[in-house]
Formats: C-alpha cells, structure tokens, sequence
C-alpha cells in the first residue's frame, strides 16, 4: 500500500515529536534515520518520517538531503510529503527553512505551500504571523539566546522573507475561524497573486482541524508537528488509512538507564537541576573536551561507575547562556557544539555496548550525534512521556531486548522529565515482561 504521508523532518528529535503525534491519531509510523536505502523494508505503515540533520547544516547540503528523502518518498508512491522543523522555527537569515521548502515546491512542480510551526499542546503559537511560546514573544522566549540559531524576530512573515527570493503571505485568524472553505479561497487568492509560502496564524486545535482539512490535498505542507495531530483524520475520511488496535506498542524493555543532554534549552536547565536533586550527574565542559581526551574519560569514568547499579546517571554539557558564550568566544560556536557532540556520541555507543538498555537525550543536534553514533537505522514509536517527546525502540544486535530511547527536544516536558521517563517507560511495557 502508499505510503499516506511522508515527512522529511530537519532535525531528529522533531522527527520523533511528529511521529508520536501521527501514532497518536492512528496512524502506523515508522522513523528513518537519515534516507533509507532504495530497498529499505519498512513494513506495512500509513507514514515515514526521513530524521535528517539539516536545521544547521549549510542551506546547500539541507537542500540536496531533502531533496534525496523526498525522491526516496516518491518511488513509494507517497500522497503528501510534509517538510518538519522546529515550532519555534528554528533557523537563520540563511536558512533552512526557506532554501528547503523552495527546492521542495519547485521538484513537487507545485506553486505554494503553507508554514504551520504552531503547537498549541506545547504552547507554541502564532498570531498575526508572530511566533509566541506560552505568553511570550518567541525573541523573548529564551530562544533567542539559542547557541545555533539565536530566534531574535517573532515576526514569521519578516523572518521567512529574509530566506528566500519569493513572497511570503498570511493567513490570519479571522480567516480560520470562518472555516476551511474560507481558508482555501483566501489560500489561492494569495496563490493568483504569487505568494509561495502562506505562514499560517494558529491559536488553538481547532485551528489545526481546519488548516488540515483546507490543506489535505497540498503536495506539500510545512511545519511543527501539531498539522501532524490533525491531518490523519482527513486522510481517514478519504478512506486512506485502515483502522489499526495498537499503532504505538513498545516490547520489554532491559538494561541500565543513562541521559545524555547536550541542549541549553531553558527547559532543559530545569530539567537537569530537578535531576541533580534526586540522582547522580557529571558535567561536560567543551572547552575542557577540546583541550584534551582526559575530560571525556573522567565522565566516562564516573558514569561507569553509577551504571553498575543500574542508573539513572546523567551525562550534561548543559549550560546557561553565559557560559555557552564564553566556551563560544574561545573555541567558535561551531567548534564548541562539535566537541560536545562527538563526546555525547562516544559515550552513547560505549555505555549501550557496555550495557545501556534504557537511553534519554535531550536535544535535537545532540540526538542526532548520539543516534547516528549509535548506527541506528529505524525506530519504531511507543507511548508519550510528555506531549512530543515518546520512548521509541530499534533492536540491538546480540540482545533479545531492543535499545529504547526517548530523544527530547531542548523545550519540551515538565521538569521532572528525566526521571519520570524511566518511570513511564515501566508502566508502558508492564504486562510484557519488562526488566
Ligand atoms: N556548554 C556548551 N557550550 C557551547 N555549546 C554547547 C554546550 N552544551 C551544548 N552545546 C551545543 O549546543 C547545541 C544545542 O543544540 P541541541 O542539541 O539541538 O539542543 P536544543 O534541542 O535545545 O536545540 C548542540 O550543538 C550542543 O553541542
Ligand atoms: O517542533 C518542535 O519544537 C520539536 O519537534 C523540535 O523540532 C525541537 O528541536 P530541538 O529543540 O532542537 O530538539
């Protein structure tokens, strides 16, 4: 059967956060990590998000891998490719919002598409084209001090114009709220008047509803996961999706329990406060990582010795904006991300080799480094830990029981997230045997 929707999503935790939101309105989704193979067996499912690593990347490779995921879903006969980045459109002047959504339309040979980053279950939303997290102005949401891509304009329709040669329209609330119909003649007059890319003004799920049934038929649609919690709906009342009992089981899950975290989100900072409360932690330092290979051992070291009773142990470069300045002003911003993501990525493929069962990171450049360390090929999604973020699995060569992993994004869950995941990861696969 065709693949219903296919997703090509700039970031790997985003890639995760949409799929968790398809599971969850019914529909059967597997997670690629990177472009599968021509051959690649996926199984029998509605959906396949493609995790690249492209939010910041030059625009040039964010554009060709984009452009290779969606080759790779159209030989699959794929009915709506849907381009995923960031709810709080994470990206710059350069890119690569605009670069890739353009290469998109143009290989789609479609005239528009739609920017919908809202996700009002995780308080992302926008009005008059600004972008706001929870009652802040994205530029004042702590974003802005974002190490890779500072959001310093909630202004979308401003921002998106700075990223690409064609114009950029709205479409208000007071168009939504007078329904779909509405919304799809306001969609093509700005369409006969050459506006390519429409940011769409969302409050509410309801505002989802009608965006996803004015867009269902658009080859191409453009945003944050929330479109994703709307649009299998539609596709059921087209007949395209078979009914199915449980799109997201998870198997027994075994091994120790380590978090890696590399993002400097601020709700990451509270997250690995809370942790520290209650269980043991070690701090990544790039400036002491690119200095020499000492560092890396001691928390190597130390995080040996907290797994030997089972975990949870966290492993953090977390930090707050100054100290992130500062290891920027000497060794660059991208030197100081590198150095990180190497070691979080070194330690991930020691500790599961050695033993980790049960794996949290938190980030989304970070979960790219430690998922690509890992090899990792295709997850399957399980149950929600907090809105966006689910334990997902892949089998682990030599183990009856898969690696299970929750990949968090910087701003997502409550405070208590760290320890609460291994928590919800029991209560979900109890009944099946877990260790
Ligand atoms: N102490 C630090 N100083 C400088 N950069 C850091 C530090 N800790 C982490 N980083 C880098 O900051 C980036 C955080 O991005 P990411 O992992 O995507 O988190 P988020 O999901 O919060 O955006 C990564 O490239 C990471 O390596
Ligand atoms: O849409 C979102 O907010 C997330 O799915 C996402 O992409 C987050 O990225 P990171 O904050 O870099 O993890």
């Amino acid at each position: 059967m065709a693949i219903v929707l296919g997703a090509i999503a700039d970031d790997f935790t985003g890639a995760t956060d949409l799929a968790n939101n398809l599971v969850r309105a019914g529909m059967r989704c597997v997670q690629a990590i990177g472009v599968p193979a021509a051959e690649a067996d996926i199984g029998d499912v509605d959906a396949v998000v493609v995790a690249l690593k492209s939010r910041s990347c030059p625009a040039g490779e964010a554009v060709t891998e984009s452009l290779a995921a969606l080759e790779w879903l159209q030989a699959r006969g794929t009915r709506q490719i849907f381009f995923k980045y960031c709810s709080t459109f994470d990206s710059t002047d350069a890119g690569n919002i605009g670069p890739v959504a353009d290469a998109l339309l143009e290989r789609l040979g479609s005239a528009q598409t739609v920017m919908v980053p809202a996700f009002p279950a995780n308080h992302r939303t926008v009005y008059q084209g600004h972008l706001f997290v929870g009652d802040r102005l994205l530029n004042e949401s702590g974003m802005e001090h974002h190490p890779l891509n500072p959001m310093t304009d909630a202004d979308l329709v401003r921002f998106l114009s700075r990223q690409t040669p064609h114009a950029v329209g709205l479409a208000p609330r007071s168009v939504l709220a007078r329904g779909a119909d509405a919304t799809r003649d306001h969609l093509r007059a700005l369409s006969e008047q050459g506006v390519r890319h429409v940011i769409c003004d969302t409050l509410d799920e309801r505002d989802l509803e009608v965006l996803a049934e004015a867009l269902v038929d658009y080859p191409l649609v453009t945003g944050g996961s929330g479109l994703g919690q709307a649009l299998p709906e539609q596709y059921r009342r087209r007949g395209w999706l078979d009914e199915v009992s449980e799109p997201g089981r998870l198997s027994p899950a075994a091994g120790s329990a380590l978090v890696l975290s590399g993002s400097c989100s601020r709700a990451t900072l509270g997250q690995v406060d809370h942790f520290l409360g209650r269980h043991p932690g070690v701090a990544l330092n790039p400036l002491a990582l690119a200095a020499g290979e000492s560092h890396l051992a001691e928390a190597l070291a130390f995080a040996r010795e907290q797994l030997a009773d089972g975990g949870p142990v966290l492993v953090y470069a977390s930090a707050d904006p100054q100290r992130v300045k500062e290891a920027q002003a000497a060794l660059g911003v991208e030197r100081a991300g590198e150095q990180v993501e190497q070691a979080m990525g070194q330690l991930a493929r020691t500790l599961v080799d050695e033993g980790v069962g049960r794996l949290v990171v938190a980030g989304g450049e970070t979960s790219g480094a430690v998922v690509s360390a890992l090899g990792v090929r295709q997850l399957r999604i399980g149950g929600q830990i907090d809105p966006g973020v689910p334990w997902t699995q892949a089998p682990w060569p030599g183990r009856e029981a898969p690696l299970s992993l929750a990949l968090k994004s910087g701003n997502f869950g409550a405070e208590d997230f760290f320890t609460r995941a291994f928590t919800v990861l029991e209560e979900l696969t109890a009944g099946e045997g877990s260790a």
